[in-house]
């Protein structure tokens, strides 16, 4: 059995990853910790959880308690785990970081997004960016892995392959996204109270969302990316748009047949001819993408839905930690949606 940690085990990604656990044929849980929630039964907070783990009590961090498990992930605020990383890499199997403290390459970036200078070069280099649909050699045997951005994950499965292709101009593409409130975190701030969010649809983080650099990194295109916050749960739905290269010939059916080829082999990618769904990933670790060319504004439209706490957090994190231990890459992850 693979020995897990989870630290931050009380927020909403560390949460999940206590679901995903209990059915993951391979993971013992034997380390869950949450400071401000230290003594209180996980299933007292999440009564979800009470099946599966009845007797687990929240811990606060200890480092040396870590030390020595086979795999620890991080479902902490990012500066906290830019600071914890360092403690546990190479004393643990391997480390999976869900917040984006490790997922940017060019380290300018964290004054101007996340308001923090990044104080660990070396480790920022060497950890894996952990989206196995584009980098699962890289995975195999990492010691550091980071978790992608959840609208990262969306807009990257939905776009990656026609800029592979070569078939988008890489300049002025956008990327209007919508997610459910628990992107946000259990964090208790009016901004997410039920009287502000029922029956409402806000765009922020105009201009200026870190998701932006994180998603030019792995798209490999400029891009002008707008989130927006929706009345539910779980789900992300992103709509992004983009120009025709000069030269180059598309058509709806060549977009089509250009994901369902790119995305053949992956166990969690859906490549659908209907409109992609939030609902339909709903509890799954699937991303649905499809593409339309639209001949009257010469315009590509491409789509993704997921499960922002699934596949866009937690359920990525289980799936990069599968591949970077060398476990099947889909144990404990679900490729089918709760309906309806
Ligand atoms: N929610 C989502 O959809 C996604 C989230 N992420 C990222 O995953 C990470 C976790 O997010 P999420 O679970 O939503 O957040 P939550 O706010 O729900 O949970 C945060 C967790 O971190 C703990 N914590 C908070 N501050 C500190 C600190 N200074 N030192 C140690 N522990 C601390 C909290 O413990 P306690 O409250 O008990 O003290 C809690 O367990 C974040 O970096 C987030 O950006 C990434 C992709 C998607
Ligand atoms: C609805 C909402 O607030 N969503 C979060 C994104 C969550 C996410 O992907 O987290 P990282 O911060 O780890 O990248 C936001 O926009 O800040």
């Amino acid at each position: 059995m693979v020995a897990v940690g989870i630290i931050g085990a009380s927020g909403f990604t560390g949460a999940e990853l206590l679901r995903l656990a209990a059915s993951h044929p391979d993971f013992e849980v034997v380390m869950a910790t949450g400071d401000s929630q230290a003594g209180t039964r996980a299933a007292d907070l999440y009564p979800g959880l009470s099946a599966a783990y009845p007797d687990l009590v929240f811990e606060p961090f200890d480092a040396d308690r870590a030390r020595g498990l086979d795999l620890v992930f991080l479902g902490l605020p990012h500066e906290a785990s830019m600071a914890m990383a360092p403690e546990l890499v190479g004393h643990v199997g391997c480390v999976v970081d869900l917040s984006a403290a490790y997922r940017l390459k060019d380290a300018s970036h964290y004054p101007t997004y996340y308001g923090f200078d990044h104080d660990q070069p070396g480790l920022l280099a060497d950890a894996v960016y952990g989206l196995p649909e584009l980098h699962r050699s890289e995975l195999k045997g990492a010691q550091l892995v980071a978790t992608p951005g959840c609208y990262v994950t969306t807009a990257t499965l939905a776009l990656r392959p026609l800029v592979e292709a070569g078939l988008i101009e890489t300049t002025g593409v956008i990327v209007d996204a919508a997610s459910g409130v628990t992107g946000a975190g259990r964090k208790a701030d009016l901004a997410f109270s039920f009287t502000t969010v029922d029956e409402n649809m806000i765009a922020y983080g105009l201009l200026s969302h870190r998701h932006t650099p994180e998603m030019e990194q792995e798209i490999g295109a400029q891009l002008l990316f707008t989130p927006h916050l929706v009345p539910m749960n779980r789900g992300i739905l992103a709509t992004c748009y983009a120009k025709p290269a000069a030269g180059v010939d598309v058509s709806t059916e060549s977009l089509a047949a250009l994901l369902r080829e790119r995305w053949a082999d992956e166990p969690f990618m859906v490549v659908t001819d209907g409109s992609p769904s939030t609902k339909a990933t709903l509890g799954s670790n699937v991303v649905q993408v499809t593409a339309r060319y639209d001949d009257r504004t010469n315009t590509i439209v491409a789509i993704g839905a997921l499960d922002n706490l699934a596949k866009g957090a937690s359920g990525g994190a289980v799936q990069a930690a599968n591949v970077a231990l060398g476990l099947d890459e889909s144990a404990g992850l679900s490729t089918v949606g709760v309906a309806p």
